[in-house]
């Protein structure tokens, strides 16, 4: 079985739990329902680099990416590190998060915030906006296209803006890329991990203009990104390059100084 597998059977089965604990009836109840959802697209395209700074303590890829710093600590360090939005992974099994990570993270920022997931189920979109999110991610390859569109009509209905990830050609065509506010080319192979920026550099002609272009993983020089953006893309998803230092905020700070400069 390979990996898209296993994860999609680790989520059905924990979300068919989780319905039983937390019923759609106690979602709606949130707080945060009452909230007004802040748009990512906008915020992304309001700067010349749009940078989507991830939270992410862990990944199937890299056993310890930095389990020392709490939620708040670090998306107050991307709020003042001059974030365009937020990215919070909420899977526990692979990435060590948690819905309480976004619950953490919205207490904290008035950035949009994207729900990191691997969403299959409409219960997982309703939680993302109980729980503070502005934005979902859907992955084309778990999702067949009719499901897209189910899941981002009900994004729309909650006020939420769609993510869709694309990893190659054939997800791009087969996708329904109109149910989508920002299209984000993932460079890393979810099967194999490996990371190749090409991947975004030979998709971006293909990605229709109502949507922002996305580039996803693996970055961290600002050559690189200069060069991603003369390819048209304005939002750039980082979640690595910051976490494994220190002080990930004033990381994003100084590699955006360099990166106007
Ligand atoms: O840490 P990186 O290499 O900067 O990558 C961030 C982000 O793109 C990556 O976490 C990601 C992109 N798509 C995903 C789908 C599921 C889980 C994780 C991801």
């Amino acid at each position: 079985m390979n990996i898209l597998d296993r994860i999609a059977a680790t989520k059905r089965e924990e979300i068919a739990l989780k319905q039983l604990v937390v019923p759609e009836a106690r979602l709606r109840d949130s707080a945060l329902m009452q909230r007004e959802p802040a748009s990512m697209k906008a915020s992304l395209s309001a700067r010349s680099y749009g940078i989507i700074a991830e939270h992410k303590r862990r990944s199937p890829s890299r056993a310890v990416i930095n389990q020392a710093l709490t939620v708040q600590q670090v998306v107050r360090g991307y709020t003042a590190g001059g974030a365009g939005a937020v990215s919070v992974l909420t899977d526990g099994t692979y990435f060590g998060g948690s819905l309480e990570d976004l619950l953490l993270a919205r207490a904290v920022t008035d950035l949009p915030l994207l729900r990191k997931e691997f969403i299959l189920e409409p219960y997982q979109v309703l939680e993302a906006r109980a729980h503070g999110a502005d934005a979902i991610l859907l992955i084309a390859a778990l999702l067949e296209p009719g499901q897209i569109e189910a899941l981002a009509g009900q994004a729309r209905e909650l006020g939420m803006e769609v993510l869709l990830e694309v990893h190659d050609r054939e997800e791009l065509d087969k996708s329904p890329l109109g149910s989508a506010d920002m299209i984000g080319v993932n460079n890393r192979n979810l099967k194999t991990f490996e990371v190749d920026l090409a991947t975004s550099h030979s998709l971006a002609g293909l990605i229709p203009d109502t949507a922002l272009r996305i580039t996803e993983s693996g970055l961290g020089k600002p050559g690189e990104l200069r060069e991603l953006r003369d390819s048209g893309y304005r939002g750039f998803l980082m979640g690595e390059s910051f976490m494994k230092q220190d002080d990930p905020g004033k990381a994003l700070k100084a590699f955006l100084k360099t990166l106007e400069a």
